[in-house]
């Protein structure tokens, strides 16, 4: 896989226009959904190199990150005159930088392409390491490819317009970092103060937060071991994601994740002896800023379904779990039988219910 490189922006139009004005793009296109294109691309309005971008708009969040709305930006890619020489720069959420790095990855074979993250997440998560995709089948990411953006351009000013339950998704995925990383890194996570927040603190958190991203996929970029750590909480956390949008009451990414991870780092205590008061303390912190989904006995089945499809399985029927024996300490390809997932599920109600 290509190195991606990671920009930190402290002068975002003048470094990407230093990136824009490095290549001899025949034409430029920037793709955002309907918020973005309204909220964040007048940001980049002087930048003179942008002065006759295309601009696609697709409908915003994970109900469009589909099949339908993937052929629509192959479309206009199409009809609209994109080359193997064209720029595709995608400005939003995961939602816009997984559809349009697939869109990349896939036109004529694969384009050019920038991720302008605006989200917390999409910032210290979705932009960065090159998974693309869509959902298909009511399943999460069921379709992408490995296919790094050339440049990720972080920039928090972006920020500035995000909602409270966004933000809160991001750092779902931030604090999944700091659980597969380092202690003094979580338990700072802890004590961020979403009543009132600081920006200069949050921005400091970001970097810590991208670059523990950054080390595992240098290590790992296909997911053959390591990188199983960023999946941490994600086999049932996509599975609660899952079902949410099935039964039309979609939650955000970040909230299923940490969902997931109340539930993941429980089989971690038992299985691995995960520490008993960090796993209280995150719960504590989970419960209170993220609430918790709904769901009944009678769901057990069909979210377990949803974790059959987890691709982290090497064999059919086998649920592939990351845990962890501590802060940092990443235990990859463990398993649960489908009892031993029930309870957790039993779990997860009884303390978050
Ligand atoms: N590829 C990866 O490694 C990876 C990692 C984590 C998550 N993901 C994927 O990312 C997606 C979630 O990403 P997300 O949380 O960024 O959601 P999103 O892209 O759906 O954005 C959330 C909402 O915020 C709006 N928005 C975006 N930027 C804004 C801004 N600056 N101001 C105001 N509103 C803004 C969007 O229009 C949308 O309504 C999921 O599909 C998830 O599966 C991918
Ligand atoms: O980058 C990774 O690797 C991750 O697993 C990061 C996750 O936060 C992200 O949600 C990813 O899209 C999940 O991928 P999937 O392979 O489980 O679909
Ligand atoms: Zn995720």
């Amino acid at each position: 896989m290509s190195k991606q490189e990671v920009i930190i922006c402290q002068n975002f139009n003048t470094e990407l226009s230093q990136k824009l004005s490095a290549h001899s793009y025949d034409k430029i296109f920037i793709l955002t959904d309907e918020h973005t294109f309204r909220l964040c691309l007048p940001l980049l309005q002087d930048i003179a190199l942008l002065k006759d971008a295309e601009q696609i708009v697709i409908g915003p969040e994970d109900v469009h990150k589909n099949l339908e709305t993937l052929a629509y930006v192959w479309n206009q890619l199409s009809n609209r005159g994109a080359t193997r020489h064209s720029l595709l720069i995608n400005l939003g959420g995961g939602m816009v930088t997984d559809l349009g790095g697939f869109a990349a990855a896939t036109f004529k074979r694969g384009i050019a392409c920038i991720n302008i993250p605006t989200t917390l997440l999409s910032m210290i998560d979705a932009a960065v390491g090159g998974k693309t995709g869509i959902n298909f089948n009511g399943l999460k990411n069921e379709i992408g490819s490995f296919y790094p953006a050339d440049q990720v351009m972080i920039d928090s000013q972006f920020l500035k317009t995000l909602d409270m339950p966004n933000l809160l998704s991001g750092y779902g995925e931030m604090l999944k970092h700091g659980l597969i990383s380092q202690p003094s890194h979580w338990s700072e996570l802890l004590t961020f103060d979403f009543a009132h927040i600081d920006y200069a603190l949050l921005q400091k958190l970001i970097g810590q937060s991208v670059q523990v991203k950054e080390d595992i996929v240098e290590k790992d970029p296909y997911e053959q071991s390591i990188r199983k750590a960023l999946n941490f909480g994600h086999t049932i956390g996509h599975a609660f994601e899952s079902f949410a949008l099935k039964t039309n009451h979609p939650v955000l990414h970040g909230y299923a994740v940490a969902w997931g991870m109340v539930c993941e780092l429980y089989l971690s205590h038992i299985r691995c002896g995960f520490p008993k008061e960090a796993l209280r303390t995150t719960i504590q912190f989970i419960k209170e800023n993220y609430g918790s989904l709904y769901f009944t006995c009678d769901d057990y089945e069909c979210l377990y379904d949803f974790m059959k499809h987890d691709k982290k399985n090497a064999s059919c029927g086998v649920i592939n779990f990351t845990l962890l024996g501590g802060i940092g300490d990443i235990r990859i390809n463990q398993t649960a039988s489908q009892e031993e997932i029930y309870e957790l599920l039993d779990f997860y109600r009884e303390t978050m219910g």
